[in-house]
Formats: structure tokens, C-alpha cells, sequence
């Protein structure tokens, strides 16, 4: 028996950080999947353990189901409807069996990821075997939210074969989640994410497990669809960053200077609201197509400015923005910024070279 299962990365037009802190943000999904396959092994083939493959990485990881239900049975492992956050002492016995594994030292950011798989698999499909593959288009750590993606494919995988759940409806060729069961989906996957995360606003989550475009702000999902042919150009700084330190970072800068923290977030609700408003404006509406994308160019410069203001950004990010302005184009980083992914705007006229 297998399944396999595919969740998309996502890129913030608006928001991020400020979200954690409860402003409004916007977000998209991405046409770059991460995969994961789920087998498990029959009978005849005599395997007792739990493999996680990460083809991209060339790496297996195996351990013995015994060794897992020493670790987590007497944890209060939860049931698959009922998601719930991994406890302090479960984390532990999960670091344990992480370690165990020796992650090569320049692979191990990978731990988080493979802490969030083991909750997520005992959590789901208790103590089986079996095999899991995991294949990524995204680049990890990069702001495209791979995080996400990772969990949210892990759940569906898992969630699959679970009794409660119907996955019957065709979409571009693949199975999908009957819409009541996305919640279920996305709650698992918001437990994943605050496995790498720390503290997710599970904007990043809600986006991977909903798809196309989404408005969000604390914890509230409005799906919204664009009237305008945006484009957006990626760039990757190529420069490593982790999302949970720059999330802690920000709250720090907060706690410390509350009151300017609060105008930042409070700044950046608006921007996301109007940006959202343009986006779903009619049209053929007051507004040509390019004065809406003038309007989006200057909230995103305005956008990245709070970015900075919130400690987030970084040199190599100020280079893209530099390289891109003299082209007179906009841009901002997208997801946890400190590195990772730039969004600039590439307006429709350029495009027909006009
Ligand atoms: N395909 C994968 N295989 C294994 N681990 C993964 C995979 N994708 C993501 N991860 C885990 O997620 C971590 C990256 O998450 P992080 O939140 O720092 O960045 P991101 O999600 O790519 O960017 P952002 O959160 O800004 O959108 C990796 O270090 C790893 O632990
Ligand atoms: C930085 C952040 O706002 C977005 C990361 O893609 C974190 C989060 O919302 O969980
Ligand atoms: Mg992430």
C-alpha cells in the first residue's frame, strides 16, 4: 500500500513577522510542490522499523518501531483527530531519537524537520512501519516555506490512511482533501510547523494546505482571489537563515520597545489590508492595471522598510532591492527575510515590453 502526497510553497506579498503579532498578511501559493511518499511494508517482508528517506539530500534515517514506542508510548502520544502540541517531555524523547541518528554536522538543520515527521507519524499513524520518502522542489530555509510544505504533505500522507477522512475529489490529476477535512489537515500541519518554528502564526501552513490566495490574521483564514495578473520575480540570496531565530528576534525587539513595536505591526495591518483590497478590486474599476501595481510597488517598498525596521532584513537583500530599484522595480524579502527570498514586482507593461 502507498500513497503519495504533494503541498506547495507559498511567497508573502505582505506581513510577515508583523503576523505573529497579530497584524493582517497576504499570501500565495507557489507552483513548487515538496512530495512524500508513504509505504507500508507487507507481511512478507519481515521490516520492523520507521524510515524516513530524504532523497534530495541523499540521507536515510531508520529506527527500530520498538525503540519508538520505548521513547513515546507512555507520553500521551494524541489521537489523529485531535490534534495536539508536543510536549515538552515528548520533545525530548523525540531530540533523543534524532540524535541517535547522527545528522552529519552540515546537515543539521534537517533535525527540526525530522522532529516534526516523528510527532507527526506516531502522533497519526502510531507505531507501524513503514517507509517515508521526501522530495523538494523548494529551497530549504529560503522563505518559500518549506517548512510548511513539508508538514502539511507529511500530514496529508499520513491523514490518508486514516479512517476518518475522505479523499475523493480530482484535482489537476491528484486526490484532494474534501474541504471540511483541510481543517484537520492544516491543524496537524500547524503542529509541525511549531516544531521547526517555534512560534508559527501558521499563516505559512494555512497557505500550503488551502492553496491559491489567502488572507490572514490571527489565526483566520479569508481565501481571496486576485483580479489583477500579478507577476512577481524570485530571487534567492542564496544566504542560509533559519525562520525560528528570526521570529524570537523580533519578539525580543518588541519586548523591548513595545510602543514603536506596535505602530511597526499596526503599519503593517494596513498595508496588507490595502494591498488585499487592490488585489480583489473589480476589473475595469477607477484604477488602470498599472496604477494598481504603482500602488502595490510603493506598499511593498513601504513594507520593507518596516522589515527593516523589525531587524529582519540583510546585506544581501539591500542589494537586491539596490539592483532592482535601478531597473526602477520594486521589491521586498518574502517569508523570514535574513537572508532567503526577494519578490519583486514585474509589472504587466514591462512584460509586453511596452
Ligand atoms: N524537504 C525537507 N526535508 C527535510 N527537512 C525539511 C524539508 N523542508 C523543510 N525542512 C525543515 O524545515 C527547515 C527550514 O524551515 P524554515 O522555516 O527555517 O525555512 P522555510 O520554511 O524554508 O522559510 P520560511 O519559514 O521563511 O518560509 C529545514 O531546516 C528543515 O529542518
Ligand atoms: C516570519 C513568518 O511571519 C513567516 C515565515 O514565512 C513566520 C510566521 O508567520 O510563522
Ligand atoms: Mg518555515
Amino acid at each position: 500500500m502507498e500513497v503519495k502526497a504533494r503541498a506547495p510553497g507559498k511567497i508573502i506579498l505582505s506581513g510577515e513577522h508583523a503576523v505573529v503579532h497579530g497584524s493582517t498578511a497576504v499570501a500565495s501559493s507557489i507552483n513548487l510542490y515538496t512530495y512524500v511518499t508513504l509505504r507500508f511494508p507487507t507481511p512478507a517482508d519481515n521490516d520492523d522499523t520507521l524510515k524516513l528517506q530524504l532523497k534530495d539530500m541523499a540521507l536515510e534515517f531508520s529506527w527500530p518501531i520498538a525503540r519508538i514506542k520505548e521513547a513515546l508510548s507512555e507520553l500521551g502520544i494524541p489521537n489523529p483527530s485531535t490534534p495536539a502540541s508536543c510536549s515538552i517531555e515528548a520533545m525530548k524523547s523525540i531530540a533523543a531519537l534524532v540524535e541517535e541518528q547522527n545528522i552529519p554536522e552540515a546537515k543539521i538543520f534537517l533535525a527540526s524537520g525530522v522532529s516534526a515527521f516523528l510527532w507527526l507519524y506516531a502522533s497519526i499513524q502510531g507505531f507501524k512501519p513503514a517507509t517515508v520518502v521526501v522530495t523538494s522542489e523548494l529551497p530549504l530555509g529560503s522563505g518559500l516555506g518549506s517548512s510548511a510544505a513539508i508538514c502539511v504533505a507529511l500530514s496529508a500522507a499520513f491523514l490518508s490512511f486514516s479512517d476518518s477522512v475522505n479523499v475523493d475529489l480530482n484535482h489537476q490529476g491528484w486526490l484532494a482533501f474534501a474541504d471540511e477535512e483541510l481543517d484537520l489537515l492544516n491543524r496537524w500541519a500547524f503542529e509541525g510547523e511549531k516544531i521547526v518554528h517555534g512560534r508559527p502564526s501558521g499563516i505559512d501552513n494555512t497557505v500550503s494546505t488551502y492553496g491559491n490566495m489567502i488572507q490572514f490574521k490571527s489565526g483566520n483564514l479569508t481565501r481571496i482571489r486576485s483580479n489583477l495578473p500579478l507577476k512577481m520575480l524570485i530571487t534567492n540570496t542564496k544566504v542560509g537563515r533559519n525562520t525560528k531565530a528570526l521570529v524570537a528576534g523580533v519578539s525580543e525587539r518588541s519586548l523591548r520597545h513595545q510602543d514603536a513595536m506596535n505602530f511597526v505591526f499596526n503599519a503593517v495591518d494596513s498595508i496588507s489590508k490595502e494591498l488585499s483590497t487592490i488585489i480583489q478590486s473589480p476589473i475595469g474599476d477607477d484604477l488602470s492595471v498599472t496604477q494598481k501595481e504603482e500602488k502595490i510597488e510603493e506598499l511593498m517598498e513601504m513594507n520593507q522598510g518596516l522589515l527593516q525596521s523589525m531587524g529582519v532584513s540583510h546585506a544581501s537583500i539591500e542589494t537586491v532591492l539596490r539592483t532592482t530599484l535601478k531597473y526602477k522595480l520594486a521589491s521586498k524579502l518574502t517569508g523570514a527575510g535574513g537572508g532567503g527570498c526577494v519578490l519583486t514586482l514585474l509589472p504587466n507593461c514591462i512584460l509586453l515590453f511596452c
